[in-house]
Order: C-alpha cells, then structure tokens, then sequence
C-alpha cells in the first residue's frame, strides 16, 4: 500500500528544505490544496503525516486512540535536558498513564470552579489595579499574572525567602527559554549519532549548552518539589496541586514512584502552561481591538448581567447566563488557537487509513489553524463574530449555542487520550480575565490607531505561529 501524497524527496535528506521552520501551519495550509487533506514528508528517514481534516483526525486520534498514543523522541529536548520527564513528552505506558491519573484529578473542572476560580479573581482584581496604573505594561503583566496563577497552583507560592530569595516566575521565564531553545531544531534531531560527540570537541556548543541546561533544569524542578514538601511535612496547609496530591496519597508502599510522578507532572504543568493561556489572552484583546462591534456586544452582555454593584466572580460563568461572552472566548480560540500546528501523536503500531499505509513511528500533525479556518465549518473565517456560535432559543427569547457549529473546545485542545487536561482550567482562566477586563475597560488602539493604520492587514501576516501560536 502507498503512502500518502507530499512534496518530491531529495536523496537521502528527504524533505527536509520542504519541512517549514516557522509558521508551519501556513505551509501545512498550502500543502492541502496541492496534495490533499493528507500529507506525507520525510525527512533524514523519520517520516511525518500532515493532516489537514477535522474529520479524519478525530478519526485517527479519537476512534483508534489506543492506537494514535505516543509522543515523538526529542533527543536534545528530551534525551539531552531531560524535558521528556514531563507529561506532554512522555512515552505511552504506565507512567504517562499515572502522569494522566494525578493530573485528571487535580484538574477536574469541579476542582478547579472550587479550589483555583477564586484565586484566579482575586489575582485578576489586583492586575485591573495594575493595567490602570501602567497600561503600556499590559503584556508583562498578563504574563505575570497567568505565571502567578499556574505557580501559585502548582507550588502554592509564587516566591520564597531562601537561600536570599527565589522567584518562581522568573525561575519558569527561564525553564521557558530552555525549552523554546531546545526545540529549535537543532542537526541531532536529524542525525542522532550526533549525541555522543564529547562536550570538548570543537564547534560542540550545542552539547555545552545542552549539559548546562539539565543541570538547571533539574536543579529547578527538584528545588520547587522540596520546598513544596518541607511546607506539607511542617503542616502548611496551603492550596497547592503537589500538596493536595499528597494529602491525597493512601498508603506507602509505592510513595518513590508517586513522588517521581507528581514531581515530574507538576513540573511540567508550571514550566510550560502560562504560555497558551497568555498568548490566548493576548490574541482575544487583539480581537477586541480590531473588532469593536464584538466587544461593546460582549461588553453590554456583561454589564447587563453584572451592573456596576459588585465585581464579576466565577459563579457568572454560564452559557445561560452571557452566552455571547461565552462565544467570543470560543471564536478567540478559533481565530488564532494557541496549538496551531498541532501536537504530534505516533502509532504504536502500523495503521492503513483510506488506502495508505502508516507506518509505525510516523510523526502525525493535526492543523489546528486549518481546521478553525475551513469554509466547511465557519463561513467567513477570517471575520471575528462570536454570532456564529449562537442561536436564538425556541422561543425567540434568549440566545443559546447553535449545536451544528463545530466548537473549538472540540479541536483547539487536541484529540483523544493525549487531550490537553488543563482545557478546563485553560477556559476557566480565559473567561475571568475576559469577564474582568470587559466590565472594567473599554479596550482601543492605542494612540487613535485603526485597522488601516498601525495594525498588519491579515491574520497570516499578524499571528507568529509558533509552536504555541
Ligand atoms: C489556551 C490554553 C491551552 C491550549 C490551547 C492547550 C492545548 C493543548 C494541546 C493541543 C495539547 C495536545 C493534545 C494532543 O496531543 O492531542 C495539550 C497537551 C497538554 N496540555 Fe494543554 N493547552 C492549554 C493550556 C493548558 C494548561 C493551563 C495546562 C495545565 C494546567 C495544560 C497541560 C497540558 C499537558 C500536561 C499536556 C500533555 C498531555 C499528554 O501528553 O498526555 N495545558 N494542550
């Protein structure tokens, strides 16, 4: 059996001058109309499918779930810095599964209303504070805030006085640059005996760099874990995922492997997740800028609802309550979804799918941006409008949500048993930042700047697409 259609290989490299090194959903977007909803390139033998429809990734990665499971080996990320020790790396088997266990319980969107929402406000109260204070320090300060939510969530603090004082956020800024350095792409990946060069030898920066990085990225992780559990051990009792995971925890028997798990699943949960909900933070105030009309709607819902008495608190939430609030926080996730260009998930085993063959291995892309931009599912998709979601209820009197329009929360948080467990938690965060700074601001250009002056023109010239948008 073929496999399926792609750009012509060369010799031995493969595809890889095909293989985008930035905005790859663009180019995977490209590859569609020449090649087909499905997309095949290799590159120095390591082969990857592009998918380019909704329906058949839920096909592949929800309905042979079991099948579409792993995650691909990253050896300067993973095998180099050790970032394959955190959940969104780890291989598929018993202790990915553990990593899911701790994680779906610790994220339940019943626990995260109860034990993280209130938090969220209170923090989101005291950046309005700040935004009016500064507001040219807005994208700094959004970011603090999320740090300081997830930080605070993880490793219930976000600061300690030790050793002359550590900061938490900086400490995740800096496992962040890491991170985005390491996937950069670097010529091990693609040439893997590449790794045993010694550090010493010449032109081995990147192995320097590499030995420098896990150092500080263990030193880190295991920094955090302990002062969370010197905390519990001295009876603090604060609100902290690791803790409550602890105060959790029957038993003994299996209490090494438990705390690998939660040091391990915690850490991954602080060290990368401000990112998509700050960026997506970012992108749905963009919209509001560049969209009026959808937020002095969205700002009328809130306001009606809320009046001008009392501040928003989580219990507002609801899509009876302000659905259009509700669908603009969706369209913002449709309009520039923060995993773009997918998550990949490989087969364990080799796989047939309408005609071809996949082998084993196979790197598979879902893209994201291509699906929230198919004419097949939202009309008009480079225009911002929350409407597209809603309909008018039986009665004329109420908008509810039109159930023949495909919701992102379908597709923008992935698919199957790899889907994002922090969706809740993620939506939670966006609509108490939404809800806050639609009843407190009017959001405007700045500088009396329009859409035909000061802002790029397309979405594909504006958005960055980078891994996480
Ligand atoms: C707007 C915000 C977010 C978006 C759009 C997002 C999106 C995604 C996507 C697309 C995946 C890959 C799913 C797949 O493979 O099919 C993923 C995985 C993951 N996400 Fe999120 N995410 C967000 C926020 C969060 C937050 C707040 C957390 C933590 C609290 C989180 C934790 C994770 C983890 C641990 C994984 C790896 C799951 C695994 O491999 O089993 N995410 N996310």
């Amino acid at each position: 059996m073929p496999y399926p259609p792609g750009p012509k290989p060369l010799p031995v490299i493969g595809n890889v001058f095909d293989m985008p090194r930035s905005k790859s959903s663009l180019t995977f977007t490209k590859w569609r109309s020449l090649y087909g909803p499905l997309t095949w390139v290799v590159t120095s033998g390591r082969p990857f499918l592009i998918i380019n429809d909704y329906e058949m990734v839920k096909e592949l990665f929800e309905k042979r779930g079991s099948i579409y499971i792993n995650r691909p080996r990253h050896i300067m990320a993973g095998e180099l810095i050790g970032i394959d020790k955190g959940t969104p790396l780890t291989q598929y088997g018993p202790v990915w599964r553990q990593h899911r266990r701790f994680l779906n319980r610790v994220l339940l969107a019943s626990v995260v209303k109860r034990d993280y929402g209130p938090m969220m406000a209170r923090k989101t109260i005291a950046f309005l504070k700040t935004l009016l204070d500064r507001p040219d320090d807005f994208l700094l300060e959004n970011r603090r805030l999320l740090g300081e939510i997830i930080t605070d969530i993880a490793y219930g603090a976000h600061k300690d006085d030790e050793d002359g004082g550590h900061d938490y956020i900086q400490m995740q800024v800096d496992m962040g640059i890491i991170t985005f350095k390491t996937v950069q792409g670097y010529w091990v990946e693609f040439f893997p005996w590449m790794k045993h060069i010694p550090a010493w030898f010449p032109f081995a920066q990147w192995k320097r760099d590499a030995l420098r990085w896990n150092k500080e990225y263990n030193q880190t992780r295991d920094y955090l874990f302990e002062s969370v559990k010197k905390k519990f051990v001295s009876g603090n009792k604060f609100c902290a995922v690791l803790t409550r995971s602890q105060l959790d925890y029957k038993g003994d028997e299996n209490l090494a492997n438990d705390e690998q798990v939660i040091k391990h699943a915690g850490f991954s949960f602080y060290r990368g997740k401000p990112s998509s909900p700050c960026y997506s933070m970012n992108y749905f105030l963009l919209a509001m800028t560049l969209f009026p009309e959808a937020q002095a709607r969205a700002h009328a819902e809130v306001v009606a609802f809320i009046g001008q008495d009392r501040f928003p608190s989580v219990e507002d939430r609801g899509a009876d309550k302000m659905p259009y609030l509700e669908a603009t926080i969706l369209e913002s996730l449709r309009w520039n979804p923060p995993a773009g260009s997918g998550v990949p998930h490989l087969p364990v085993v080799d796989d047939f799918f309408q005609g071809y063959f996949i082998p084993k291995g196979t790197t598979v892309l879902q893209n994201a941006w291509q699906i929230g931009r198919d004419t097949r599912y939202y009309a008009n998709p480079t225009s911002f409008q929350p409407e597209r979601f809603l309909k008018p209820d039986e009665k004329q009197s109420r908008l509810i949500f039109n159930p023949d329009v495909l919701n992102p929360w379908d597709w923008a948080f992935g698919f199957g048993r790899r889907i994002c467990p922090g969706r809740d938690l993620a939506m939670q965060g966006a609509w108490v930042s939404a809800v806050f700074v639609l009843w407190a601001f009017e959001i405007k250009p700045k500088f009396g700047r329009t859409m035909a002056n000061g802002y790029k023109t397309t979405d594909e010239e504006r958005f960055d697409f980078g891994f996480l948008a």
